[in-house]
């Protein structure tokens, strides 16, 4: 079988989409890769959460894939928004990279209990470390990992923050000088784990050969729970929720809750329940989310957007 494979063009993506290429090609299908350049990728100035536009980073793949120009687009799980586009489906979850953030820098002595000055561009960490960390200052630094790490080195700031999977995949293990807790990091929905996004046209023979080759069912019943719960939060990427479960033998153990963007108000819950309900366990932590007080954090966000 051949099997035509969307990515951007960022090196990360680059990475996944040849992570995907090589796996179906030791199965004994043929592959090619078809790079394709998003309005996300063109705009580089602004902050994502002004953009607005929901898929900035995807509408131009999606539209290959409706066609059949290509068969499969190769994501990051963590940016793919919850509610896809009709008639587009995530049919694959790869096995999930170690969930964490890092704190990276040139400098390998990075103490959090110091001021120092943290580049990201990310509501969630910006508010996680004032919650925690109220003395360290933050930056907003944008551009793929290469750039942002020429960024720090010029001087913008001491370290950035970053997901451990994206600083793994470019090999810059030797630059981490702290990996953070997921009891005070916990982590976006979906971080570390590669989708197989297709649009619903496709033959049924293909995409039997794409789950079978590209799920990893353990990270599945993780991520429907995941991603499930940023559905009912209707939880953009600027809005700072998170959420992470774990498979403890047939259960699914579920940490998820959100942040005022001030840092003040940290709501997070914890939910057992069997892992065939996975998709049921995120709408309930949505709803014990939101009746904690989730409900106020989030309209106050969505008024300040
Ligand atoms: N927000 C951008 C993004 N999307 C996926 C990753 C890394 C890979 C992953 O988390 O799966 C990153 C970089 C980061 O957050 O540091």
């Amino acid at each position: 079988m051949k099997f035509r494979i969307g990515t951007r063009g960022s090196k990360l993506a680059l990475w996944q989409a040849y992570f995907v290429q090589n796996r179906l090609e030791r199965a004994g299908h043929e592959t090619e890769i078809v790079i394709i350049e998003t309005k996300g990728d063109k705009i580089l100035d602004v902050s994502i959460s002004k953009i607005g536009s929901k898929g900035v980073f995807t509408e131009e793949i999606e539209a290959q894939l409706a066609t059949g120009a290509i068969d499969i687009a190769v994501h990051s799980a963590k940016d793919m928004q919850s509610k896809l586009p009709e008639g587009f489906e995530l049919i694959a979850f790869s096995k999930r990279e170690k969930v964490n953030d890092v704190i990276v820098s040139h400098n390998s002595k990075v103490d959090l209990q110091q001021p120092i000055t943290l580049g990201t561009s990310s509501t969630r960490r910006i508010a996680t470390l004032k919650h925690y960390y109220p003395h360290i200052k933050t930056v907003d630094i944008r551009g793929n990992l290469q750039t942002r790490i020429k960024k720090m080195e010029e001087g913008l700031c001491d370290a950035i923050l970053l997901a451990y999977a994206g600083v793994h995949r470019m090999e810059y293990d030797d630059k981490i000088a702290h990996t953070l807790s997921t009891k005070e990091f916990i982590p976006a929905v979906g971080q570390g784990s590669i989708a197989i996004e297709v649009h619903q046209n496709l033959s049924e023979d293909k995409k039997q050969v794409l789950r079978y080759t590209l799920n990893d069912k353990k990270t599945e019943y993780c991520l429907i729970a995941e991603r499930a719960y940023l559905k009912y939060m209707d939880g953009g990427c600027s809005i700072p929720v998170f959420g992470l479960a774990t498979l403890q033998g047939s259960s699914i153990e579920m940490e998820a809750g959100i942040i005022s963007l001030d840092g003040q108000t940290r709501i997070a819950i914890k939910l057992t329940e069997e892992a065939a309900e996975a998709e049921k366990l995120g709408i309930l932590m949505a709803k014990q989310v939101l009746k904690a007080g989730g409900d106020k954090i989030l309209k106050e966000i969505k008024q300040q957007l």
